[in-house]
């Protein structure tokens, strides 16, 4: 009797053994032949991570400086719990990965399913068909030529926020990126429902303050280790009265964004009545005008309101900040990019595109500090071929753009800070710059964002004179993006004759 326990005791030990750690190192170690990698058994990327982060202060570090020792990997390998994680490198084999992408892998929700529980599901975290009816009926508010017609509401709303900052006195270590998302979060906003949403408040909180702690609330769920034991089904439950008051908050949400659609709908349906003309060129106009009101159901239009929100806000407010902290750490193209800036009244879209500091500091922020420097996880959905790779099912598979961005074969020095390499951009090889994904999932809304990072440095630089705080240390770890640890920290001084009072 004693020894069939001590059997079944064994069986059970072997089996977490396998499990856990010898299939995770057999798969690392089989895809190891084409890269690079680094393996911690159980704790696997996060222990990585925690590491880098107290070595480099960058937690992609790694990732980064992959190519540094002349080698040419293609992929990066490392593991979670159960399996190896692959990120690839090469810019062919990512050509190959995107191809393949709607077929041979899906998203994986772990991590994402809490937020999701208030996002719903937008087109970010939707597969198949869903995916394809929301991403086509969405994409004509995203087109460059609609967008245009958002450039002057982007100014409005730019202005106001610098005022509000400027009125306030508070100008002294700025956290420059949450200024930015002010803005950021505001565009998204109105390009839903115009300034319709003004007025409205959610216990006291206006929409963007809103949103923001419900998204910090949903994702300090998953830091407990119910997360990890329940998934997001335990925060379901609302065992704990914390939970059960979100809840009631995450649909009393859903509820009042609906109830902004419709009324927005009565109010194009009312003027269409009276025969006059619109004067909100918003997306509940966009699919009004178009007929496709019915195509999405109103739980559909709140999810991609609120998967906007999270995708455009955080990140392009990411992107500026990061952008201005580069510029104090680079007083020589900080003064060339006021020269080009002071000199260009042409505040047009087409007149900023022209600028190529402008845009030659945006594009080099993010190829080494992009926000989205890593992508969503992948779960290839089964036994395949990446190229020469042979992939198993259930393999995490991704590309890394902060990867191939530092590719001294495309990226000559590749670690420094140039936007004159952006002044000629027949020197793009494809797939090597990636920070908005590339194929059918790329980002919808990348001509918006970089709109708006031109209008808001354009306007933040012929407004304020400024430099870093000279106590902030640049540490980079992974919260929703890839972000500075500590507030990024700029004084600010009201210029001569500021553009905002223009
Ligand atoms: C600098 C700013 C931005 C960056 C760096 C960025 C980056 C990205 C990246 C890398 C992806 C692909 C993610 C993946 O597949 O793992 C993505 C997807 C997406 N982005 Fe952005 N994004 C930015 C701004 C925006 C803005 C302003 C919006 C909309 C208001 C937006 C909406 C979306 C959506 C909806 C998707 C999902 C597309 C799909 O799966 O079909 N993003 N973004």
């Amino acid at each position: 009797m004693v020894s069939y326990f001590a059997l079944a005791g064994l069986a059970i030990v072997l089996y977490i053994l396998y499990v856990f750690i010898i299939n995770p190192y057999l798969q690392y170690r089989k895809y190891l032949k084409w890269g690079k990698g680094s393996f911690y058994p159980f704790v696997g990327v996060f222990y990585g991570a925690g590491l880098r982060v107290k070595q480099y202060k960058d937690v992609d570090h790694h990732l980064k400086h992959m190519y540094d020792d002349g080698s040419d990997p293609k992929i990066y390998v490392e593991n979670n719990a159960t399996g190896a994680i692959i990120k690839i490198s090469d810019p062919e084999y990512i050509k190959e990965f995107v191809q393949l992408e709607n077929k041979a892998y899906q998203k994986t929700t772990l991590l994402i399913d809490n937020i999701i529980r208030l996002v719903g599901q937008g087109i970010i975290f939707s597969e198949g068909p869903q995916w394809k009816k929301n991403r086509n009926v969405l994409s004509g508010v995203f087109h460059f030529e609609q967008l245009s017609k958002r450039v002057p509401s982007i100014e409005k709303i730019t202005k106001e926020v610098y005022k509000r900052y400027i009125d306030s006195g508070n100008v002294k270590n700025v956290d420059v990126i949450e200024l930015f998302q002010e803005i950021t979060a505001e565009v998204v906003i109105q390009t839903f429902f115009s300034n319709i949403s003004k007025d409205k408040s959610f216990y006291g909180m206006s929409l963007s303050v809103a949103l923001s702690y419900l998204i910090n609330s949903v994702g300090k769920q998953i830091s407990t280790p119910f997360y990890f034991l329940f998934r997001t089904n335990f925060f379901k439950w609302g065992i704990r009265e914390s939970d059960r008051k979100l809840n009631k908050q995450i649909k009393e949400f859903r509820q009042m964004i609906g109830d902004i659609i419709n009324e927005r709908i009565k109010e194009e349906e009312e003027l269409e009545k009276r025969g006059e003309q619109t004067t909100k060129e918003d997306l509940v106009y966009y699919l009004k005008k178009n007929n496709l009101l019915g195509v999405l159901s109103l739980d559909e239009i709140i999810s991609e309101f609120m998967t906007f929100y999270v995708a455009g806000m955080d990140t392009t407010g990411h992107l500026c900040g990061m952008a201005i902290w580069f510029l104090t750490q680079h007083p020589e193209i900080k003064k060339k990019l006021q020269e080009e800036l002071d000199a260009n009244t042409d505040y047009s879209q087409n007149g900023l595109l022209k600028l190529p500091y402008l845009n030659g500091v945006i594009q080099e922020t993010q190829r080494l500090y992009g926000p989205a420097g890593q992508l969503f996880n992948r779960v290839a959905l089964r036994d395949h071929m990446l190229k020469d790779i042979p992939i198993k099912k259930g393999t995490i598979v991704k590309p890394s753009p902060c990867s191939v961005h530092r590719h001294p074969k495309y990226f000559e020095d590749p670690h420094s800070f140039k936007p004159e390499r952006w002044f000629n951009k027949n020197t793009v090889t494809p797939y090597t710059f990636i920070p908005f994904n590339a194929g059918p999932r790329n980002c919808i809304g990348q001509h918006l964002a970089l709109i708006e990072a031109r209008i808001m440095i354009n306007y933040f630089m012929k407004t304020f004179d400024f430099e870093s705080d000279p106590n902030f240390e640049m540490v980079l770890n992974y919260a929703f993006l890839i972000e500075p640890v500590d507030k990024l920290r700029i004084n600010l001084k009201l210029k001569e004759n500021p553009l905002i009072y223009q």
